[in-house]
């Protein structure tokens, strides 16, 4: 890439972050502690708000019934707003008990440092909520790299597959599209950044993606096979 444009937007899960850490460690974590924790917050105002709203779109009425359902979907892997919000919060006591830190690519770590210090913005936008992403970067395994992201983004702004959230976060970053960088391993999610008017790199670690990602498979995006790769070629 000649210039590294002003901002980079970045996913995390495939991008930043192993996969498996997110399926292996993350998600059955919040599956197994799902049911004691409902039970535990069912009178906090945020909890009742996203069991409520689950409750409503399913058309159950019990705790126990929506519980059931977001388990469902933790196994899914469905990237709903309701559920990504108390896994949020579930993750919360995981990282501080220090039960396990987030893992981060040391290639994104470097770059993304790196890229802070030459005055780069560097924003998030992924499915896990804009909490569980903070306390994701705020307890990498390289540390705190928290005080390194200015912007972060969620499903509230939209489904990262439609154009629609691109053009949101970019007003909300008052940018020109075309200056930010959109780095995933999703091609959907890349072509919908496109189509707004961000440039775009596809992420394909051989870690994550064992068959590489080439031809028509990258949808004609730009493919690294890591953050060293994107402000070298
Ligand atoms: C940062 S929270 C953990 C990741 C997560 O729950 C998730 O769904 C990640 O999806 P992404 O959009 O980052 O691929
Ligand atoms: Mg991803």
């Amino acid at each position: 890439m000649a210039t590294l444009p002003h901002t980079i937007l970045t996913d995390i899960e495939g991008t930043t972050s192993s996969i498996s850490f997110v399926k292996d460690v993350l998600f059955p974590y919040a599956h197994e502690r799902l049911p004691a924790f409902v039970a535990a917050h069912a009178d906090d105002r945020e909890v009742r708000r996203w069991v409520d709203a689950v409750a409503g779109e399913a058309g159950v009425a019990s705790d126990e019934e929506v519980v059931a359902i977001l388990r469902e979907w933790i196994d899914a892997d469905r990237k709903h707003t309701a559920l990504k919000a108390l896994q949020g919060m579930l993750w919360a006591e995981g990282y501080r008990s220090g039960d396990f830190t987030a893992h981060v690519y040391p290639d994104a770590v470097e770059a993304l440092r790196r890229w802070h210090a030459d005055g780069h913005r560097i924003a998030v936008y992924s499915s896990g909520s804009v909490p569980a992403q903070q306390l994701f970067f705020g307890h990498s395994d390289a540390g705190d790299l928290g005080a390194l992201v200015s912007a972060w983004f969620d499903t509230e702004t939209g489904g990262k597959r439609e154009a629609a959230s691109y053009a949101r976060i970019a007003q909300s970053l008052d940018a020109q599209p075309d200056s930010i960088l959109f780095l995933s391993d999703v091609v959907e999610e890349l072509d919908a950044a496109r189509a707004a008017g961000l440039q775009t790199v596809l992420l394909d670690r051989h870690q994550d993606y064992p068959q590489p990602r080439t031809g028509d498979a990258t949808g004609g995006h730009r493919r690294v096979e890591g953050f060293d790769g994107i402000d070298a070629g």
